[in-house]
């Protein structure tokens, strides 16, 4: 299984560059995994929100094909803990799952047609974070779930 995380804008800070780039290298010991960045709209002061949130979503679609499990991170989706979280990937591995992709949305989230796209969502907690953060804390928990796989002392019950 493939995962890959879609993310709308270049991650600009660099103490966040620099966390998600520690994981990404710990990562790679344990599952292929690609970071893809749309580009940011451009001129978004001209558009309302929704029109931002439209034109995203066409960059994310054009990114998906019929093999890909889609998976938005979203406030409002289903929660897990770590363990159940590190369950829900292995069950994935185990079935016929070649590919997954998260999607963590643009600055105010995402158009109607990614939720009708996709086949689940997850919450990370009820607090809305900027969409630049929740890129590290969703790589660490990522990161989280295959130490709890391969039964690494990583994480603490
Ligand atoms: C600033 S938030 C958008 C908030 C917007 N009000 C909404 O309804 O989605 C930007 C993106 O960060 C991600 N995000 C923010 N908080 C999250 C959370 N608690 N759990 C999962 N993803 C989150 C989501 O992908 C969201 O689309």
């Amino acid at each position: 299984m493939k995962i890959t995380l879609l993310v709308v804008g270049k991650t600009e800070d660099k103490y966040l560059i620099e966390g998600i780039e520690k994981y990404l290298s710990r990562l790679k010991h344990y599952i292929g995994f690609n970071l893809l960045v749309i580009p940011d709209v451009k001129n978004t002061k001209n558009l309302t929100e929704a029109q931002q949130k439209s034109k995203e979503a066409e960059l994310i679609l054009k990114q998906l094909s019929n093999l890909d499990m889609v998976i938005l991170m979203d406030e409002k989706g289903k929660k897990y803990t770590s363990v159940q979280f590190s369950d829900y990937l292995n069950k994935q591995m185990i079935g016929s799952v070649q590919q997954i992709t998260f999607i963590i949305g643009g600055p105010y989230g995402f158009d109607e047609s990614v939720y009708k796209r996709a086949n689940g969502s997850i919450s990370l907690s009820d607090m809305t974070f900027s969409h630049q953060m929740v890129r590290l804390f969703f790589v660490e928990q990522l990161y989280r779930a295959f130490s709890i796989l391969k039964g690494e002392p990583y994480h603490h019950q």
